[in-house]
């Protein structure tokens, strides 16, 4: 260590000792939102300099462009790119994200500890850094069957490991206001490794958002309005700006971010399916997305740079400055932000020669399924002929959903599906622990039109989540996933049009990324001829079993309202 030391403090002294000179280039300062001309010097990684140094053993010309820290992360769900770490990094890398803050608590909720060290060892492998955060709800509440439960217990052993930053998003807020003990074990232990706590508070009123910070709990990605946003910042606790797949709340949240509070806001994902990220990346095109919609391109990269780097408490990270790691962007602009040339570890990173080794996916991770056989029975709803239902509503471009009271179609005592009124039967079979245990319900916009579509991706216990217009095709959809031991499927007419396998716990293919952008493109082709919008439809359904989030969800035991924080049955009292 002392070496080491030593060595930076002779380069930072003596450039020409440096491993690696930028040279003639602008560099983006994050801390005082400027621009100014200079070289920066490097030496085993890190930055050691930055001034005027004419030689270097290698040498990178900077000149007519722009030098700014690698983009960073703040909450992203790697599992939710169905890739699994390293063949994440290797598809994102080349957008100049070069850190991401990620949290496994879907392979976690599926594979437990397992899952956890599947995911340690695979990111290993990965050019980007991928750092993690503890998983603190598992399973997410007691209203689901997951596959595993993780206690305080499970988790401490992790909290030395050299890429585990903290506790990662604490989404069960009554486990926190009623202080239950176990998750209070699970905020000190943390907190007491002088690491971060990540909150979700997801439609949390202000009471609420004292309870969390007061709690040591000091981020947060769910504010969808400035209005909440501000709360937050208000309040103490840092606003992750989500913009993803499925949320994407950018938009909604820019109004509130000005040169006072920039500071306490930065960029997220997520969840991002692969192809949106494959085409545009994630806290880059955030950042691109903001610039375009009238943020200053300082402030920008900033909250997809430094912002996360502190919010995390990431020491080293964020800056173009002595003594920060030499994870650096070369482009030529700041409105489009692509990276022409990319150092990471204060290397030029070859994009033709990625590191792409994987881990061995785990026997009981990769046959996840343990399914009790689902019959048409099992499948009805029963309602009496005038009786309105809750109908769970998505909301375009929202995780949370609806909760609507409405006329639905009966038959013989059981609902029947609607397409042409956009409501559709879909049910929640357990497959952990072959309990058979199923929860049905109705949802409206999800915009399917004939067939069924199933998955095992169904935030955050991953049971098979399936929607159809008939049972006939819910039921063999129910087959073929089980068939591949999980993915998503989609069936019309009694026949598979297509499917995505996904070996790894149900949730992530063993594939390269090229291979599953293949196969998604497959997918959509043949989901356009049975729903409208069909481009992010799984990612959809995949959120309408997440009883953290408001307002209507399904879990395998049944229809939960996520306000009052119980399950209720979807026949409305005559
Ligand atoms: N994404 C994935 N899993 C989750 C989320 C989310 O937004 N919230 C709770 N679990
Ligand atoms: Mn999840």
């Amino acid at each position: 260590m002392t070496d080491a030391l030593k060595r930076l403090i002779q380069a930072a002294q003596q450039p020409e000792k440096a491993d690696l000179i930028i040279q003639n280039g602008t560099v983006v300062d994050v801390f005082s939102l400027e621009t100014f001309e200079a070289d920066v010097a490097i030496k085993d990684g890190y930055i050691v300099g930055i001034g005027t140094y004419p030689n270097g053993k290698q040498v990178v010309d900077a000149s007519g462009k722009y030098v700014m820290p690698g983009f960073i992360d703040g909450h992203i769900h790697i599992e939710s790119t169905m890739v699994t770490p390293s063949e994440f990094s290797r598809a994102l890398i080349q957008y100049g994200v070069t850190t991401v803050v990620t949290d496994p608590h879907e392979i976690a909720n599926v594979a437990g500890k397992i899952g956890i060290d599947f995911m340690l060892e695979d990111a290993a492998n990965a050019d980007m850094d991928i750092l993690m955060k503890l998983p603190s709800c598992v399973p997410a509440t007691p209203f689901e069957q997951n596959g595993a439960t993780l206690t305080a217990d499970d988790l401490r052993p992790y909290l030395t490991h050299p890429t585990v930053i903290g506790l990662a998003e604490v989404m069960d807020y009554p486990s926190v206001l009623n202080a239950n003990p176990d998750m209070l074990e699970k905020i000190r232990m943390t907190t007491e490794a002088g690491l971060e706590v990540d909150g979700h508070a997801a439609g949390l009123p202000d009471t609420a958002l004292n309870v969390y910070s007061s709690a040591g709990i000091r981020n947060d990605h769910e504010a969808v309005t400035a209005e909440e946003a501000i709360a937050r910042v208000r309040r103490g606790i840092h606003v992750l700006v989500r913009e993803g797949s499925a949320a994407k709340d950018l938009l909604a949240l820019l109004p509130a971010i000005n040169e006072r509070n920039s500071r306490r806001f930065s960029f997220c994902t997520d969840d991002k399916h692969l192809d949106e990220l494959a085409e545009e990346g994630t806290v880059n095109y955030a950042a691109q997305l903001a610039i375009q919609h009238g943020l200053d391109p300082l402030i920008a990269i900033q909250m997809a740079t430094l912002n996360n780097a502190v919010c995390h408490g990431i020491q080293e990270k964020g800056a173009i400055a002595p003594g920060y790691l030499a994870d650096i962007l070369i482009t030529d602009s700041l409105e489009t932000l692509h990276p022409e040339t990319i150092i990471k570890d204060g290397r030029v990173l070859e994009l033709a020669a990625l590191k792409n080794s994987r881990a061995v996916v785990p026997e009981a991770v990769r046959s996840s399924l343990h399914l009790k056989k689902v019959t048409k029975a099992a499948l009805q709803i029963p309602l009496q002929k005038g009786q309105k239902a809750w109908v769970i509503g998505v909301v375009p471009g929202r995780i949370i959903t609806e909760k609507i009271a409405a006329d639905v179609q009966t038959e013989d005592g059981f609902f029947v599906a609607d397409p042409q009124n956009d409501q559709v039967k879909m049910v929640v079979c357990e497959r952990h622990h072959q309990t058979g245990s199923i929860g049905a319900g109705i949802v409206s916009g999800l915009g399917l039109k004939r067939g069924a579509i199933a998955s095992t991706v169904a935030h955050d216990s991953h049971n098979l989540v399936v929607a159809g217009t008939n049972d006939e095709d819910m039921l063999l959809a129910i087959e073929e996933a089980e068939r591949m031991q999980g993915g998503l499927v989609i069936v019309d007419g009694g026949k598979v049009l297509a499917s995505v396998p996904l070996r790894v716990g149900g949730i992530m293919s063993e594939k390269t990324y090229e291979e599953v952008i293949v196969e998604l493109h497959v997918l959509h082709e043949q989901l356009a001829t049975l729903a409208e919008e069909s481009q992010n439809i799984f990612m959809i359904l995949s959120f309408l079993c997440l009883p953290v989030i408001p307002r209507l969800k399904l879990t395998d035991k049944g229809l939960f309202d996520v306000d009052s924080f119980q399950h209720i049955a979807v026949g409305i009292p005559m």
